[in-house]
């Protein structure tokens, strides 16, 4: 069955709002957990706009599933890493300037960064991912890095209209078919919303969908266990209708 990683960045924008103390990350996390959570997920950025390094470690023993941490890849951020010992790490391109996460990561490019810093990972028993666009060339890349799974930007799918849509998609599964039969565990993530989750979820190769921005929104006005639990049902319902028998 696919998980849902519940990324929390944005409750802790809100706090980050009045650099006050509400709302807790930490309370979203456990009761995102409670209402179906099957990971959390954090992207501490190197502008701390969000999540902050005291978050991340408070979250980190108090979880029982596990936490999925996002972080560009620097020295200064894969020392946190090594701090806070999440289970799972993603590593994603970050531009100070950008509004959010524009790109995946350019593997190929960044090769002689990017490989030291997973076996470094691996070798503590984190499970590492790169946050990639659907580009088979990309996932060759991460391979060769020694990855344990990819993460595949989802954003052009999301924001993709007409038949860009259906080809945005099409690249989508592609990749992840390619990526399991390379021995990838391969997720997806970014600007996925009720609406656009559904054809994603469906994708038989796709083991866990990451989502933030959108269930934090309409917490706001569906509260935080319905978001978090509408989200999950559409994403089981697409993926039991995608294997059901015909
Ligand atoms: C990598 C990713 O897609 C998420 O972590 C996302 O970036 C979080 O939201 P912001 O981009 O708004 O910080
Ligand atoms: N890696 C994607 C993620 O964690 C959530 O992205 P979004 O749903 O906030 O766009």
């Amino acid at each position: 069955m696919i998980e849902l990683g519940v990324n929390i960045d944005h409750v802790a924008t809100i706090r980050q709002a009045r650099r006050g103390h509400e709302p807790d990350p930490l309370r979203a996390a456990l009761l995102a957990e409670e209402y179906g959570a099957d990971a959390i997920t954090v992207h501490v950025r190197e502008d701390r706009r969000h999540m902050q390094d005291d978050d991340v470690r408070r979250i980190r023993p108090l979880i029982s599933t596990r936490m999925n941490f996002e972080c560009a890849v620097v020295e200064e951020m894969i020392r946190l890493v090594e701090d806070v010992k999440p289970q799972d790490v993603c590593f994603v391109p970050e531009r100070r300037e950008e509004v959010t996460t524009e790109g995946g990561l350019d593997v190929i490019g960044g090769f002689h960064l990017i490989a030291p810093a997973v076996a470094r990972l691996k070798d503590q028993g984190m499970r590492i991912s790169l946050f990639i666009d659907p580009d088979l060339d990309q996932i060759e890349a991460a391979l060769k890095c020694g990855a344990d799974a990819i993460e595949l930007h989802t954003g052009r799918y999301a924001h993709a209209l007409g038949s860009a849509v259906e080809l945005e998609l099409s690249r989508i599964r592609k990749s992840a078919n390619f990526g399991v039969a390379e021995g990838l565990r391969v997720n997806a993530g970014h600007g996925l919303n009720y609406d656009n989750v559904q054809p994603v979820a469906a994708i038989e190769t796709i083991s866990e969908l990451n989502i933030g921005h959108s269930i934090v929104a309409n917490a706001v006005f569906m509260g935080w266990e319905g978001a978090i639990k509408k989200m999950k049902e559409l994403m089981i319902s697409a993926k039991l209708e995608s294997i059901r028998p015909r």
